[in-house]
């Protein structure tokens, strides 16, 4: 769908994310384009699990995840995050609504490996008709990555993941991520154009690592969905234009390379 924008703000950033980032998206919307936010949060997470004395540890980026740690995601992304992001989009002049996964079954799952990861899921299905009934609405719709599966049993979802699922379902003209770097740094160079077989290589030798990785693969998967270019930029140098153009450093400009904008 032309038009749409998904903006993934990470949990890095985005407690820095300005009044001046909001009112770019609400700006963007009221240019006649369709920005979505689907937001992560790691960190706020880590906090609360570490405050309830809760272990968790990262296994390639996503988050090993006991009944007890789905439970502290879930009260912190959906009771907390989500919340703020929407008062924020608020407080800049624009109307948001918030949702988890779960809500309208927007995001429905399947296990990435129950085994090793227990309750962390991979999005199957998107409900694009509740993000567009939004969209007529002029509603912002916000998203806590917080999935759900065919049973109604809820899964911790990888923020960059769902970003991914809900921007290739959509068919969106732009997936953008808001981290807490400039783009993808090899050797403390921020790298301009990246081939799939790169990631792969970067991947396997470890320049990229940890959080990075739901983010390339998630842009890879999007490039079956039609997706033009997805960005990777810094939250703390952020401004998105009224036509959608952000400000960055990466764009994956087709199937196979990124490249510098
Ligand atoms: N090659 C790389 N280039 C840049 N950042 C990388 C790379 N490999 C791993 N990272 C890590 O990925 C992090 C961003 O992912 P993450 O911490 O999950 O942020 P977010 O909350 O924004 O999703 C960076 O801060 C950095 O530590
Ligand atoms: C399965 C998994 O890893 N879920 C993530 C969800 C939040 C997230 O993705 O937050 P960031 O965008 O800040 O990384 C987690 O529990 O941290």
């Amino acid at each position: 769908m032309k038009d749409v924008i998904v903006i993934k703000c990470g949990g890095s950033t985005i407690a820095e994310l300005s009044p001046e980032f909001f009112k770019s998206v609400v700006n963007m919307q009221k240019s006649g384009k369709h920005p979505i936010i689907v937001h992560g949060g790691g960190p706020a997470i880590n906090h609360l699990l570490e405050k309830l004395d809760i272990h968790s540890e990262f296994v390639d980026g996503l988050r090993k995840t006991t009944e007890d740690v789905l439970n502290t995601a879930e009260m912190v992304l959906c009771g907390k995050v989500n919340k703020q992001v929407v008062t924020s989009i608020q407080q800049a002049g624009g109307q948001a609504v918030g949702l988890s996964g779960c809500d309208g079954r927007l995001l429905e799952v399947t296990p990435v490996n129950e085994k090793v990861l227990g309750y962390v899921g991979e999005p199957t299905k998107v409900n694009t008709s509740l993000l567009t009934t939004l969209f007529d609405l002029s509603m912002i719709p916000v998203i806590a990555p917080i999935g759900l599966n065919e049973d109604g049993v809820h899964y911790n979802v990888n923020a960059d993941s769902a970003a991914g699922a809900i921007a290739k379902a959509l068919g969106a003209e732009q997936l953008v991520f808001v981290t807490d770097v400039d783009g993808i740094l090899k050797d403390g160079q921020c790298l301009d154009r990246v081939t799939s077989n790169d990631i792969e290589e970067y991947i396997a030798d470890g320049t990229i690592y940890g959080g990075m990785i739901p983010k390339v693969k998630a842009a890879l998967s999007t490039f079956t969905g039609g997706i033009q270019s997805v960005m990777i930029m810094n939250g703390k140098s952020t401004t998105v234009g009224e036509d959608g153009s952000v400000q960055g450093t990466i764009i994956v400009k087709s199937k196979i390379e990124l490249s510098i904008s």
